[in-house]
């Protein structure tokens, strides 16, 4: 891949400039900034949120240039009209205007992942170009015009099924580091089309594990808020992943294509206000996951808004009045009438009632009233005791919380809600009233807020103001923006944006977050067939266009509320409105373990995806048997061995060991033993092993101890899987993930039978 010196050199020259252009436009905006800075903090406010503005603007742009250091350049082409195209991180033009560099995700970077010999696209060659820091290590070609190349050649090239081959096996083969790194410099062109997929409807992305689904979706984040940023940057993207740990893995990615306005969140955090760090049986979550607990939840709602079977007759300042059953029901139905949530319906039943007790209450004085007399004899009623709390019994002010609170510790109200589930799976619900709310509760109190709502009164009055001071801002920006010329940088949106956003919430990321009714623009769902039904309900409500993007592994599924087929989650709430794509080459596991956890997969009834291995690697497969006594001490000292191994090779590198809880906690005790800092090396690196004990695994360790739950979407230069029978009993989702995870070696070491699939493999 290396190119001839004389090649490497005249790409030296060219990313030298690109480099000196990138110095040149980050001392520029350090110094716009320095000078903004100096106007100092005296001004009128308008002047001075002006400024802040432009501060904040200088900053993220700093921020971004700072990003893209690496890599910044990294493929050529060569155009059949002549000229060239260098394609790289960000776009970057000369004080002329001149292209200097075009942004990856621009129409004219699609060629780079596209182009093949059978659809040139108008490209003559593609080059990538490897650097290492500013250096131009190597430059591997690919000629898309046949007709140019000998008839060999022409046979050699057509055959090759993977784009810039050299550049891509060099970046599977890289050690790992425990955050995941981006892949723009050799994304290829299966992924391209769903990176570059329209924006409208939800496209769900099935691959099979390391098929760069993760990676896709985050570079498709990316290429949407480059393609659609007006749209996007004032509503939002929202990614959601399945753990925290996956977020901290992921987190690099974005920001390193440039990218830091995308809110990263998992469905147990997406409720503000709600902490859910309860634990729970699957079986209990996966009932709470139902879709049918949307009806569950509907009916207790309405049972809240009940007709009394007795009269209450309450004196109020020597008149009596009576709250009468079919007074009730009648006011009931009015407020029901327009289906408005709980709450604020509850508004229009007391209006209601209260007029009705006031013409009681006039009936007997015997005269007409005018208004305004009428109007103190209804607040008069509105605050007698009595009164509010025969009105409340009828219909209650309710907050989810609350509510949910009640249907768990009173059986009888979860009885009358839930005729839909069994008494057994009503008694798994019961709960202890201050038991912490689980990640399962979060869907089931967001559609309780749905279904509640608050009395809107107040925000409404917010909203209309909101309205009118962003009509404001807006148009000060567009002032301030043509009279500044920085309308290249930044549109007025963004600039009002900043002006608006003063104290904690600064960024639409950051309101987006705050903000339980907030709607994005488009939506990105990672690991999405662990999502139950109910979970759907709430991601759905957040993104009413329905803009998403869903990746996943049905055969991956290890929540029991989780996907086994797509169709049974989106043709009931999407119909029409979703579509597939698949991704089928495996970019991860060498080729013998992917196929070995295939097959285990298929013996286990999954549905796996059919994949196609893009490397090997010799002795990738070890399987030992070993003594009961035995398993623990040899799972340790092979992850040890490993993780030896895997320094030498790449000088560092991450190791796992994937199995179950009870397991992991008898491989830790050996570890405990054998990392003597003697036996580990004089930087007693195995020292930052960690394991899990319901606290969020150290991704930056070299050695970590995981479940497969905890292992998803993660991967580790060597896995050393202890006793997969067990890892099996618990799920076969558990297994496929747990030997999906390695990019050098899978150890499996065992004790008992090996599930079916292995048993080729092993002898
Ligand atoms: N085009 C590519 N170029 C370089 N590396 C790639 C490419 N596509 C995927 N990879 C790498 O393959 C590995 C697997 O990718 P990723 O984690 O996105 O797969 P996945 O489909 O989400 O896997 P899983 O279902 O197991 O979570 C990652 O290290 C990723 O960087």
């Amino acid at each position: 891949m290396a190119g001839s010196e004389s090649e490497l050199r005249k790409e030296q020259d060219t990313v030298d400039g690109l480099y000196a252009r990138l110095d040149d436009l980050r001392a520029q905006t350090r110094a716009r900034l320095a000078a903004v800075r100096r106007t100092g903090p005296s001004g009128s406010p308008q002047n001075r949120s002006e400024r802040d503005a432009f501060a904040t603007l200088y900053e993220d742009r700093i921020a971004q240039l700072e990003a893209v250091e690496e890599r910044l350049a990294f493929g050529r082409l060569d155009l059949t009209e002549g000229g060239h195209r260098y394609i790289g991180r960000i776009g970057l033009t000369d004080e002329e205007q001149t292209q200097l560099l075009t942004d990856w995700r621009a129409p004219a970077a699609q060629a780079f992942y596209r182009a093949t010999a059978a659809h040139p696209d108008g490209v003559l060659r593609r080059r990538h170009v490897v650097t290492q820091g500013r250096t131009v290590t190597g430059v591997e070609d690919e000629v898309l015009d046949l007709d140019s190349l000998g008839d060999g050649e022409q046979a050699a090239q057509a055959l090759a099924g993977l784009s810039g081959e050299g550049a891509l096996l060099a970046a599977l083969a890289a050690g790992r580091t425990g955050h995941m790194g981006d892949i723009v410099a050799t994304i290829q062109a299966e992924q391209d089309a769903i990176i570059r997929s329209e924006l409208t409807g939800a496209l769900v992305v099935q691959g099979g594990p390391g098929t760069g689904k993760t990676a896709v979706a985050l570079h498709r984040a990316a290429y949407l808020l480059y393609a659609h940023r007006r749209v996007l940057e004032r509503s939002g993207v929202l990614l959601v992943g399945p753990s925290r740990t996956f977020l901290r893995y992921i987190d690099q990615v974005l920001p390193s294509l440039g990218e830091t306005g995308v809110v990263t969140t998992t469905v147990a955090e997406l409720m503000p206000g709600i902490v859910a760090g309860g634990t729970e049986d699957e079986a209990v979550a996966e009932i709470k996951g139902r879709a049918v607990m949307a009806r569950v939840l509907g009916r207790a709602v309405t049972q809240r808004e009940r007709v009394p079977r007795e009269v209450t007759t309450v004196r109020v300042d020597g008149r009596t009045v009576q709250i009468t059953p079919p007074d009730v029901q009648s006011a009931i139905a009015r407020a029901r009438r327009h289906h408005r949530p709980h709450n604020q319906a509850r508004v229009s039943f007391v209006r209601d009632m209260l007029s009705r007790l006031a013409d009681q209450y006039v009936a007997q004085l015997g005269w007409e009233v005018p208004a305004d007399e009428r109007a103190e004899i209804v607040e008069e009623l509105r605050t007698t005791r009595e009164v509010r709390i025969a009105l409340n019994l009828a219909w209650m002010p309710l907050t989810p919380q609350g509510l949910l609170r009640d249907l768990y510790t009173k059986p009888r109200r979860l009885e009358a809600a839930a005729p839909d589930l069994s008494p057994r799976e009503r008694a798994l619900l019961a709960r202890d009233a201050d038991a912490d709310w689980t990640p399962a509760d979060v869907p089931l109190l967001d559609e309780l807020a749905e279904l509640l709502g608050e009395d809107d009164q107040a925000a409404r009055a917010h909203a209309k103001a909101d309205a009118a001071r962003r009509a404001s801002e807006l148009e000060y920006a567009r002032r301030v923006l043509e009279s500044s010329g920085a309308a290249a940088m930044v549109s007025a949106e963004m600039l009002a944006d900043r002006f608006a956003a003063s104290g904690p919430s600064l960024t639409t990321a950051e309101r987006a977050a705050a903000d339980r009714s907030w709607t994005y623009g488009h939506v990105v769902v990672d690991e999405a067939q662990e999502l139950s039904a109910m979970a759907w309900r709430v991601l759905l409500r957040r993104v009413p266009t329905r803009s998403l993007t869903i990746v996943g592994d049905v055969a991956q599924t290890t929540a029991r509320a989780g996907a086994h087929s797509w169709a049974n989650v989106f043709d009931p709430v999407l119909r029409s409105q979703w579509r597939l794509a698949e991704l089928t080459v495996n970019y991860r596991t060498p080729a013998v373990v992917a196929h070995a956890a295939g097959r285990v997969a298929v013996a286990a009834g999954l549905p796996v995806s059919p994949l196609t291995s893009a490397r090997d690697v010799a002795d990738a497969l070890r399987i030992e048997r070993v003594d009961p006594d035995a398993l623990e001490d040899v799972t340790a000292s092979r992850a040890l061995a490993a993780l030896g191994e895997v320094r030498d090779e790449v000088g560092g590198g991450r190791v796992a060991v994937i199995g179950t809880g009870a397991h992991l906690v008898r491989v830790q005790a050996s570890l405990d033993r054998l990392a003597a800092p003697a036996q580990v090396g004089a930087d007693g690196e195995a020292e930052g092993t960690t394991r899990p004990k319901g606290r969020q695994a150290d991704l930056d360790a070299p050695l970590v101890l995981l479940t497969p739950v905890e292992a998803k979407g993660l991967e580790f230069d060597v896995v050393v899987l202890v006793e997969p029978g067990a890892v099996l009993a618990a799920s076969p989702g558990d297994l496929y993930v747990a030997m999906t995870r390695p990019t050098r070696a899978l150890h499996v070491v065992h004790t008992q039978a090996l599930p079916e699939g292995f048993d080729v493999l092993s002898e």
